[in-house]
C-alpha cells in the first residue's frame, strides 16, 4: 500500500479547474483518513531538492567540535542552529534548525556559502508550497475564502530542519519515535535510504523514497480546527542498519500568540461539542520542546495534542 500522490500542476497552469478539483478531492480524502500524502509537480526544482540534501551531508560530516560552533543561541521561537539530542533521548539523530533568513537567527558555516544559499532557497520554496496547500486545505475544510491565509499571515514561526540519522544498532532502530507534528503541516524530502513510516488503521506503511517527491503531513492545529475531522498524521522514522539517513523537513507553522481551537464550522454550527480546549500555539510548542530537551522516561508522559483534549466521560 502507498500513500496518495497528488499532482499539483493544475495549480500552476491557467484554467485547469478540473485538475484542481481532482487534487483537492485527493487531499481532502487523505486528510480525513490519515493526514498523509505526497506531492509531485509542486514547482520546487528537483536539482535544488537534491542539492539541499547533499549540502546537509557535507555539514553533518564535519567533526563534532566544528558543528558545535553553531550551537543555538537564545531569542528564537525554537533553538536555531545545530543540536545533538542528549544521549538518553530515544531519537538517534542530529539536526540543524533554521528560520526565515531575515529574522537573523540562523547559523551557517562561513566556509561553505553554497550551503546557506541552497537552504535559504529551499526554505523560500517550501514556504510558497505551504501557502498553496494551506489555501487548498481552506477549501477542503469548507472555510470562508482565504480564512486561513488571513488568520495565519505571519510566517515568522515557520522553520526547517536538516536531519542526519545514525545507522541502527542490533539493539534498537528508532530514528524518531511515533508522533504527530504540532504545527499546520510539514513537508519532508528524504534521501534514498527510506525509513519514514505512517500509521494507518493501526498498521505502519513505509513511505518509499521517490526522487522529486515531497511528503506532506497534516499537523495538530488542523486536527483541532476541524474538531478531529481531519487527522494529524501519526508517523515515525525507522533507522537502517547499514546506512546513514539524511532528510529535510519544513514546518509550516503559526505565530505563537495565535489561539488554536475548534472552529465554529465544526462545532456550534453543526451542533457538535468541541473536542479540544483552546490554547496558544506558543504554550503547546514550549511543552513539545520540553519533550525533546527533557525526554520523559515514561512514553505516556510525552506531551501530545491529547493534553488539550476535552474528556467526554
Ligand atoms: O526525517 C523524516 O523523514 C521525518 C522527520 C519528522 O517526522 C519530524 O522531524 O517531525
Ligand atoms: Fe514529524
Amino acid at each position: 500500500m502507498a500513500i496518495p500522490t497528488v499532482d499539483l500542476s493544475p495549480f500552476f497552469t491557467e484554467a485547469n479547474e478540473d485538475g484542481q478539483k481532482k487534487a483537492i478531492e485527493i487531499i481532502k480524502e487523505a486528510c480525513s483518513q490519515y493526514g498523509f500524502f505526497q506531492i509531485v509537480n509542486h514547482g520546487v526544482p528537483h536539482d535544488l531538492m537534491s542539492r539541499a540534501i547533499e549540502f546537509s551531508k557535507t555539514f553533518f560530516a564535519f567533526p563534532d567540535e566544528e558543528k558545535l560552533k553553531f550551537s543555538p543561541g537564545s531569542g528564537a521561537p525554537l533553538p536555531a542552529g545545530y543540536t545533538k539530542p542528549p544521549s538518553h533521548s530515544p531519537d538517534k539523530k542530529e539536526y540543524m534548525l533554521m528560520f526565515q533568513p531575515q529574522l537573523g537567527f540562523n547559523q551557517f558555516p562561513d566556509n561553505t556559502p553554497d550551503l546557506r544559499d541552497v537552504h535559504e532557497e529551499m526554505f523560500a520554496y517550501f514556504r510558497k508550497t505551504g501557502e498553496l496547500i494551506e489555501n487548498i486545505l481552506n477549501d477542503c475544510l469548507g472555510l470562508p475564502p482565504a480564512f486561513l491565509k488571513q488568520y495565519n499571515h505571519d510566517r515568522s514561526w515557520d522553520f526547517m530542519i536538516s536531519l542526519h540519522y545514525f545507522p541502527a544498532t542490533e539493539a534498537e532502530n528508532c530514528g524518531i519515535g511515533e508522533h504527530e507534528d504540532a504545527n499546520i503541516m510539514s513537508f519532508v524530502i528524504q534521501d534514498d535510504v527510506g525509513g519514514l513510516e505512517v500509521k494507518k488503521d493501526g498498521e505502519w506503511i513505509p513511505v518509499a523514497p521517490a526522487p522529486g517527491t515531497i511528503v506532506v503531513n497534516i499537523g495538530d492545529c488542523v486536527q483541532v480546527w476541524s474538531n478531529k475531522k481531519f487527522k494529524s498524521a501519526t508517523h515515525r522514522v525507522v533507522r537502517s542498519k547499514e546506512r546513514h539517513r539524511h532528510s529535510l523537513a519544513f514546518f509550516y507553522t503559526i505565530k505563537g500568540d495565535k489561539l488554536i481551537e475548534p472552529l465554529p464550522q465544526f462545532t456550534e454550527e453543526i451542533g457538535e461539542a468541541p473536542k479540544y480546549r483552546g490554547f496558544l500555539y506558543k504554550d503547546y510548542q514550549a511543552l513539545r520542546l520540553r519533550n525533546k530537551t527533557h525526554p520523559p522516561s515514561r512514553p505516556e508522559d510525552i506531551i501530545s495534542i491529547t493534553h488539550y483534549e476535552i474528556s467526554t466521560k
